[in-house]
């Protein structure tokens, strides 16, 4: 049985897609009524799938959790439910670095819950395109046993997932790709135009091999689904909630809180992350001074276009 955790826009749109492989169910702290979500607007939950606010109704049964909260919210509810979830496979949905620790999800998973079997379910995957059953591909990374029968178990004829045993790399490259696509958001906001985004892109992806290679991870598993395929994804799409912000932080105009934006945080803790490793990241480190209000958008385009001419 497959319990999904977090009725947002992303486990909403993973229950619907798995609700043909077996029995699901979709935990969220406050459930809609409805079989619908404001998060994902024409999109209703097949009777299939369980839903349910009782957690510990939830995992009763689970053989495998996927956790799909906001990164920024996890270290919380692993304080509170790490207990609870311990023992099964947990798959980490979550794009980001946990600001206070300087974590990825799966390390703070597996602090809490040092029995699971930890995984990440990412790549370049929009919820409302898995909701309607659209072709979609992502990374399922793990370096715990039995990887192969989990990637079995959650692929359907339309979510093909590979598999991949670089959990540190396939992370990264979620959680950094959001910083980026924020920045790519800022230069098509401020009107610098497409040839601006593309150098963001290029320049940001730079950013990111570097840093998480830093880290651990490997090289080709950042230019895969998990890293440039998603970036692509993220930095080219007005469907991104990630360079939707970024683009109303270049136009100066205000963006609902209330949405989740997990490259704004991310950014912080990047900055904080490259500068203990001595590892240039001057578009995370300008996405973090903007989002922290700290600098202006053309203050940070004369920084950015006026370091030190360097080899490519
Ligand atoms: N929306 C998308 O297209 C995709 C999202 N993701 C990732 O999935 C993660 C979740 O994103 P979304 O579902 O889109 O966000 P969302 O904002 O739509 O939903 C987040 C859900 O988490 C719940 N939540 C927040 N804090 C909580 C807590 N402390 N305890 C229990 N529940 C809590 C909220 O009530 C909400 O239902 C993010 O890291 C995101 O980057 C990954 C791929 C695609
Ligand atoms: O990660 C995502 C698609 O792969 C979703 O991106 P946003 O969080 O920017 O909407």
């Amino acid at each position: 049985m497959t319990t999904i955790l977090g009725a947002g826009a992303f486990g909403t749109a993973l229950a619907v897609a798995l609700s043909g492989t077996g029995p699901v169910t979709l935990w969220g702290r406050r459930l809609p009524e409805a079989r619908e979500t404001t998060r994902l607007p024409g999109v209703t939950l097949p009777e299939a799938v369980r839903l349910t606010d009782d957690l510990a109704a939830a995992l009763t049964g689970a053989e495998r959790v996927i956790i799909a909260l906001p990164a920024q919210a996890l270290r919380g509810f692993l304080a509170l439910h790490g207990d609870d979830l311990d023992g099964r496979w947990l798959i980490n949905t979550a794009k980001g670095i946990d600001l206070e620790t300087g974590e990825s999800p799966s390390t703070l998973i597996l602090r809490a819950c040092p029995k699971a079997r930890v995984a990440a379910l990412t790549g370049p995957s929009f919820a409302a395109d898995i909701a309607r059953g659209q072709p979609t591909a992502l990374t399922l990374a793990s370096t715990a046993p039995g990887l192969e029968g989990l990637q079995h178990a959650l692929s359907t004829p339309v979510l093909r997932l590979y598999r991949s045993d670089d959990l540190r790399g396939a992370e990264l490259g979620g959680a950094l790709k959001n910083v980026i696509a924020i920045a790519a958001g800022v230069a098509i906001g401020a009107g610098y135009g497409d040839s601006a985004r593309a150098a963001v892109i290029t320049r940001g992806f730079a950013e990111m091999v570097r840093l998480a290679t830093r880290l651990g991870a490997r090289p080709e598993t950042l230019s895969g689904l998990s890293g440039l395929g998603d970036l692509v994804l993220t930095s080219t799409s007005a469907l991104s909630r990630n360079f939707r912000y970024g683009k109303s932080l270049g136009e100066g105009v205000p963006f609902d809180s209330g949405v989740t934006v997990e490259g704004a945080a991310t950014a912080r803790a990047t900055s904080v992350l490259a500068r203990d490793k001595g590892i240039a990241m001057p578009i995370a480190n300008a996405v973090a001074a903007l989002a922290q209000g700290s600098a202006s958008v053309a203050q940070t385009m004369e920084t950015l276009m006026t370091r030190p001419l360097k080899e490519e």
